[in-house]
């Protein structure tokens, strides 16, 4: 019996022992499409018995980075299953993929802890304003010119999105004495919850000190929190973002640092990467990191075992591990 084909999308770079493993189930290919031009050609061409697709989040230019519906339409009639790497899958557009019954994994839990590790220290770097006395120190001023800052203890923090990242946010903020409070589309069980308040969106913004985005960004989501959400915000409130940057209208936020209503950021993820807004770069209250909240090597193998697991499972068990919440009510 022939072997289904499974095709990568980009690089296994950390798991190349588990990845060699699943030829004993599939044939492997590897995408050499240089275009995305010439990847469509090559889809009802070499790619037209694929059954699964294992896909990295890749620089925008490379064929199959982005799955739109151009891509979608394009897509062999063999093609059931694609296994993303990482927990967000904004660059893959779920409800076309779903009209054609292709169903789509990702890998959340295999991040949270090294996501919430970055917030944290997002969080704290932002109440204690360290990034003016990491530059005067740089500058040769030592800290000349830096003003008192901002214990977490009492500080309450609203997290908007409280899935794995949001609650691996809590379990940590509790730990410096911050008091949790949170917003999700449904209130999670008492268990899940683990103390934290659930408020309404607006009793999120306009009650909490320090803002955790940790949701993901869909249609729903994109610019959540835009002028009229700062707008209801305390005044000198810290916005930490480590989930997508579109969550932001990032020009709003830009207003929002210069008029003070927003005292401090902490940002991981921005809306136009790696572009990043001049008057983030430029204000000596904002905490940049390039996106690197999983970055490091016992996440990124964790990630890329998850997607190998759950090509697996496509191809012996005709089942994903991790569905998307968009493809749970297509699961048969
Ligand atoms: O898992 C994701 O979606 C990431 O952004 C990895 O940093």
């Amino acid at each position: 019996m022939t072997k289904p084909h499974v095709l990568l999308l980009g690089e296994i770079i950390h798991a190349k022992a588990e990845w060699a493993s699943l030829s004993e189930v599939a044939t492997l290919s590897v995408c050499d499409s240089s275009t995305p031009e010439e990847f469509i050609r090559e889809l009802a061409g070499k790619y037209s018995d694929v059954t699964a697709v294992y896909h990295c989040p890749m620089n925008e230019t490379k064929a199959g980075a982005i799955i739109n519906k151009q891509l979608i339409e394009a897509l062999p009639p063999s093609l059931k299953f694609i296994c993303h790497i990482g927990a967000g899958y904004d660059m893959i557009d779920a409800n076309e993929l779903g009209k054609k019954g292709i169903l789509l994994s990702n890998t959340p839990g295999t991040v949270d802890d090294a996501t919430a590790d970055v917030n944290m220290f997002l969080i704290l770097g932002a109440l204690r304003e360290f990034n003016l006395p990491m530059t005067t120190l740089r500058n040769g001023n030592w800290n000349v010119g830096v003003p008192l800052s901002h214990d977490p203890e009492g500080q309450v923090l609203g997290i908007l999105g409280m899935g794995g990242i949001g609650r691996a946010v809590k379990r940590r903020a509790e730990g410096f004495g911050m008091i949790t409070q949170y917003h999700n589309r449904k209130p999670l069980s008492v268990e899940m919850a683990a103390g934290a308040k659930y408020v309404s969106f607006d009793e999120l913004l306009a009650t909490s000190d320090v803002i955790s985005l940790n949701l993901p960004l869909n249609p729903h989501t994109r610019h959540i929190i835009n002028k009229e959400a700062f707008a209801k915000m305390k005044d000198g409130v810290i916005i930490v973002n480590t989930a997508r940057g579109a969550v932001i209208d990032e020009q709003a936020l830009v207003d929002a640092l210069d008029s003070g209503k927003v005292r401090c950021a902490g940002l991981d993820v921005f809306e136009a990467e790696p572009n990043v807004h001049p008057a983030l770069i430029a204000n000596e209250n904002v905490i940049l990191l390039p996106h690197v909240g999983t970055r490091t090597y016992e996440t990124q193998k964790k990630m890329e075992i998850q997607a190998i697991n759950n090509v697996r499972s496509a191809v012996t068990e005709a089942k994903l591990l991790d569905v998307v919440a968009e493809h749970i009510h297509l699961v048969p």
